[in-house]
């Protein structure tokens, strides 16, 4: 049974009687690479906290499975990174063993995905004495260590150099073979490299949603073209 799709009908945030995002309508299915785009404060953040449960939703925002069921399979990386003051072995082992993994085999896992994250050499130092590009690649690492249907990622890459973030995005990449990875990117480039569809977003709303390619090629709202264009879309 898939997690997914994920529907979400008239959906939105409300917080002091506003609505910070939303109503919107939005079917997330299958696997890739989903970029939400859109201007600073257009929600972006807010609709995958919505999406990851993090908000109390106004509206519809259903799994094909039951809510424990879809939490459970589903994982969020932040712009800063989080991680555990301890190894990055521990680290990584942390959700397996939480999900009733024996001792043995968390660490074996672990240490399988921290070679598949270039983090094979660090496995016994401290988590929290990592450099930015390593600490978020152990971030995603430890994210897709469970093998999540659904992969949030709010702005991953902010705070990275190039080479951090051109690693970042080839996992990425290479984890929406299999997993549906939802973007919040400010970066155009970004979207462009990786996304398979595109969520525009705009005064909390959808805009425009659509396969990547279409959307670049030639976008249906002048907002979002102007947006490409690099105007300032208010
Ligand atoms: N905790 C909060 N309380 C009240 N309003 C908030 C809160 N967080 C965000 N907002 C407002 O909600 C709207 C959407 O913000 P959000 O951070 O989701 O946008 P964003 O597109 O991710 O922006 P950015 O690219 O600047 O991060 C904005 O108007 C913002 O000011």
């Amino acid at each position: 049974m898939s997690a997914l799709p994920l529907e979400l009908r008239g959906a939105g945030v409300r917080r002091d009687g506003r609505l910070l995002v939303g109503p919107v309508d939005l079917r997330l299915e299958g696997t890739g690479v989903t970029a939400v785009i859109g201007p600073n404060g257009s929600g972006k953040s807010m609709l995958l906290r919505l999406m990851h449960g993090l908000e109390r939703p106004v509206g519809r925002v259903d799994w094909a499975l039951p809510e424990a069921e879809a939490r459970a399979r589903q994982a969020l990386v932040a712009q800063r990174p989080i991680v555990l003051r301890r190894s990055v072995r521990a680290n990584l082992a942390f959700p397996l063993r939480l999900a009733g993994l024996s001792r043995a085999a968390s660490r074996a896992r672990a240490e399988a995905q921290a070679a598949a994250f270039d983090l094979g050499e660090q496995l016994a130092q401290r988590a929290t004495s990592l450099s930015g590009g390593e600490a978020q690649r152990l971030a995603l690492a430890r994210a897709l260590i469970t093998d999540p249907e659904v992969l949030f990622a709010d702005e991953p890459c902010a705070a990275l150099d190039g080479r951090a973030t051109r690693a970042i995005e080839a996992r990425l990449a290479r984890a929406a073979a299999t997993t549906h990875v939802v973007l919040a990117t400010h970066d155009m480039g970004q979207a462009r490299r990786i996304a398979t569809r595109v969520v525009f977003m705009l005064h909390g709303r959808v805009a425009e949603a659509g396969p990547a390619a279409a959307f670049f090629a030639g976008p249906r709202t002048p907002q979002a073209a102007a947006f490409l264009k690099g105007d300032i879309v208010e």
